[in-house]
């Protein structure tokens, strides 16, 4: 597993204003959204091209194009939602899969509800969507689902990481495939409730409500 920390001060400003409590749903999702595509020129670092002759107003030459098979970029519902524009904003050409996944508030462990991706992921890079890695539990679940349809190359966006979380998607991953996780921030740890700290609160909540 590759972890790649955006270290930029647009980054940490945006973040910043999204943990302070008093922000707005609608500055909340906004930034998320800007944050996102500023996460995904790291995310995207290594997506695949191929070179194509071109023909410019003065001369040939060769240029670079998106290979096929498309990416296709998963949000994790609810908040993963919530990134999805951000991304395709720089890969207008990715397909789309859902995954609906919800942490059980007393086990913490996450049960999917909604599933809606193609059964034939062999040779596509996929790109997972979810504001919050903590436990780690949500992002094993939807790298496995990747995984087991053929998927060997993914790439997880997230805004904030636990160490905790990281460990065990490390674990979890092993040698199965070459995973990287894009992060905003590591933050210090987790609370008696799972909960990052420091933290931004129920990401889900913020951006859509108490539902
Ligand atoms: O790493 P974990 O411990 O598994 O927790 C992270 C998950 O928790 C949140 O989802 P939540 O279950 O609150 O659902 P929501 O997005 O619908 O609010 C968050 O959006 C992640 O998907
Ligand atoms: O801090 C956390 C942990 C899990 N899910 C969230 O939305 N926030
Ligand atoms: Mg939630």
């Amino acid at each position: 597993m590759r972890l790649h920390i955006a270290d930029h001060p647009l980054v940490a400003h945006k973040l910043s204003v999204l943990r302070d409590e008093s922000t707005p749903s609608p500055i909340f999702r906004l930034l998320v959204d800007e944050l996102v595509t500023l996460l995904a020129y790291e995310a995207t670092r290594h997506v695949r091209t191929e070179q194509k002759e071109i023909r410019t107003p003065v001369t040939t030459t060769t240029g670079v194009r998106m290979s096929h098979p498309s990416p296709i970029v998963i949000p994790i519902l609810r908040a993963g939602l919530g990134m999805l524009d951000g991304l395709t904003r720089l890969l207008p050409t990715a397909e789309v899969g859902f995954l609906g996944l919800q942490r059980d508030e007393s086990t913490f462990e996450a049960v999917t509800y909604a599933n809606r991706l193609p059964d034939d992921l062999t040779d596509r890079q996929v790109f997972l969507l979810d504001p919050m890695l903590a436990t780690g539990g949500t992002l094993v679940a939807a790298i496995d689902y990747a995984l087991e349809r053929g998927a060997r190359d993914v790439t997880a966006v997230c805004l904030l990481a636990a160490p905790e979380g990281l460990e065990v998607v490390k674990e979890a991953i092993g040698e199965r495939a070459d995973v990287q996780i894009v992060t905003a921030a590591v933050d210090e740890r987790l609370n008696e409730h799972k909960f990052i700290v420091p933290g931004l609160g129920d990401a889900g909540d913020r951006l859509y409500g108490v539902v």
